[in-house]
């Protein structure tokens, strides 16, 4: 089986009937929304606050009934991917473009479960190119703010244009040698005029489920 989908498929086992979900974006995490959508099709009761408009169309595609941000104040469970992951369940996020609201969802939930495959699972963060969501005003001087902390800073391009976030910023990726203190780091980028958020999680997963080759999904709990 793929290992995305073995570790997406196995988070499904946190969700209990009557829990507010919040739902990941990217192809670990789609797994376990199409898991979702099968326990909701055979009676589960859960309600979804999808993390963004592609997850949205999904879940609502599959029947999961769909929350606002506005309607909930805490989120029982948080399903995510992740493009790195450390031992100390640092995480990078944002290679899908959605990490503000996946950490706005995060951020209430009362457990945040982070779906990957091995390959994500790193010593040192920042092989992966930063995510750094910016307002489109002022992009340039924003993103020179941004190198100045030790990166190149390359905005997202899509079909040869700007890549646009749902909450119609832009991104820009940030190649670092390596991430050394991310808690400083995550710190340093928000305080910069013009960024919006970064895609540091840190202390913030509670659970990593890693999809492994042989054998079934390890689970690391902090
Ligand atoms: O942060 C994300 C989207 O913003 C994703 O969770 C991350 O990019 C991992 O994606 P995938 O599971 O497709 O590798």
């Amino acid at each position: 089986m793929d290992l995305k989908r073995k570790a997406g498929e196995k988070v499904a086992e946190y969700v209990e009937d009557g829990m507010i979900v919040g739902l990941g974006t990217g192809s670990t995490a789609y797994w376990a929304t199409m898991k979702l959508g099968e326990l909701v099709a055979n009676g589960m009761k859960i309600k979804g606050v999808p993390t963004s408009k592609s997850t949205e169309e999904l879940a609502r595609k599959l029947g999961i009934p769909i929350l606002e941000m506005s309607e909930v104040t805490q989120i029982d469970i948080a399903i995510d991917g992740a493009d790195e992951a450390t031992a100390d369940f640092s995480l990078i996020k944002g290679g899908g473009g959605a990490l503000l609201r996946e950490k706005m969802i995060a951020s209430i939930a009362k457990q945040f479960i982070v779906v990957i495959d091995p390959s994500k699972f790193v010593k040192r963060l920042g092989q992966f190119p930063l995510p750094v969501e910016i307002v489109k005003f002022g992009w340039e001087l924003t993103s020179s703010q941004v190198s100045s902390l030790g990166c190149k800073p390359v905005l997202r391009q899509e079909d040869q244009v700007p890549f646009i976030t749902d909450n119609e910023n832009y991104i820009v990726d940030c190649y670092f040698d390596s991430i050394m203190d991310p808690t400083s780091m995550r710190t340093a980028l928000n305080s910069i005029p013009g960024v919006v958020e970064n895609g540091l999680f840190v202390d913030m997963a509670d659970v990593i489920i890693i999809g492994r080759e042989n054998g079934p999904a390890e689970v690391l709990s902090d």
